[in-house]
């Protein structure tokens, strides 16, 4: 089977053009072998792209130990794939597992709509947002000395969370308008260069005082920015995640089972 291997500032994603739905997506034991990075090819998650009735198409996005939820660079990278493929050209209509998506595609870079946000919820001087993944988010001073993993497993397990658990973002303010983002990823078991529903997240938790508001994030894996309109009850629409999807290289695999 051919697949195509992307990273969005350093989340880096196996992805398939399942059009023809040849890739069995019960098999989760051979996601993860796909993304085991000593024994497989080696990502953060694999992503399916589908053809859907209603949609441009469809994506199916599984972490790397196989479970499912929204990844927002996984779906910044399905819309570079889907342009690369012909599917689509500049704009598109597409489905994923929290709802439908509108995304703009700009040679590398994709604007991503993610779905509108409740708001968020105060956690003992922390904050929990959901945007279409689960996300802690804590402000820390020094970001780059942080100990993300071990803090991140400790909250990611924490009961308040359980049974699914949460991806932890750790932040630092390095503007008025500008963070720096470091985040433990559920599903990979470890903290990942970038996280899209994260790094959104975090702007949301960070910037609460202009109902209009755009944050630049920096991440380990690049840059990228956030923009959304709050609402008075605390809701949020119109957000956008902006940033690069690249293609780093294409191969073939063999599939067994
Ligand atoms: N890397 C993703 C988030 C993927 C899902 C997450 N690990 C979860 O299980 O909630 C992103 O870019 O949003």
């Amino acid at each position: 089977m051919v697949f195509y291997k992307y990273q969005g500032t350093g989340n880096d994603f196996v992805m398939i053009d399942d059009r023809e739905n040849k890739f069995d997506d019960q098999n989760l034991d051979l996601v993860s072998r796909i993304c085991d990075r000593k024994f497989g090819i080696g990502a953060d998650g694999l992503i399916l792209i589908r053809n859907h009735r209603d949609y441009d198409f469809e994506m199916i996005y599984f972490n790397a130990d196989g479970s499912q939820s929204m990844c927002g660079n996984g779906a910044r990278c399905a819309v570079a794939f889907a342009g690369f493929l012909g599917i689509i050209e500049d704009k598109t209509h597409f489905l994923a597992i929290d709802g439908p998506h509108e995304a703009v595609l700009n040679q590398d870079v994709v604007e991503l709509k993610m779905g509108n946000v409740k708001g968020i919820t105060a956690k003992n001087g922390d904050s929990f947002v959901n945007t279409g993944s689960p996300h802690h988010i804590r402000v820390v001073e020094d970001v780059h000395n942080y100990p993300v993993f071990e803090e991140g497993k400790k909250i990611r397990y924490r009961e308040d969370y359980a049974p699914g658990g949460t991806n932890v973002n750790f932040i630092e303010a390095l503007d008025k308008d500008e963070i720096f983002v470091r985040t433990y990823e559920r599903g990979v078991e470890n903290e990942t260069l970038s996280c899209g529903t994260g790094v959104t997240a975090a702007a949301i938790a960070f910037e609460q005082e202009k109902s209009d508001a755009e944050v630049k994030i920096k991440t380990l894996g690049g840059n990228l920015s956030v923009r959304f309109h709050r609402n008075e009850d605390g809701s949020l629409d119109n957000v956008w995640l902006i940033g690069p999807a690249k293609q780093v290289f294409s191969g073939k695999m063999e599939l067994s089972n």
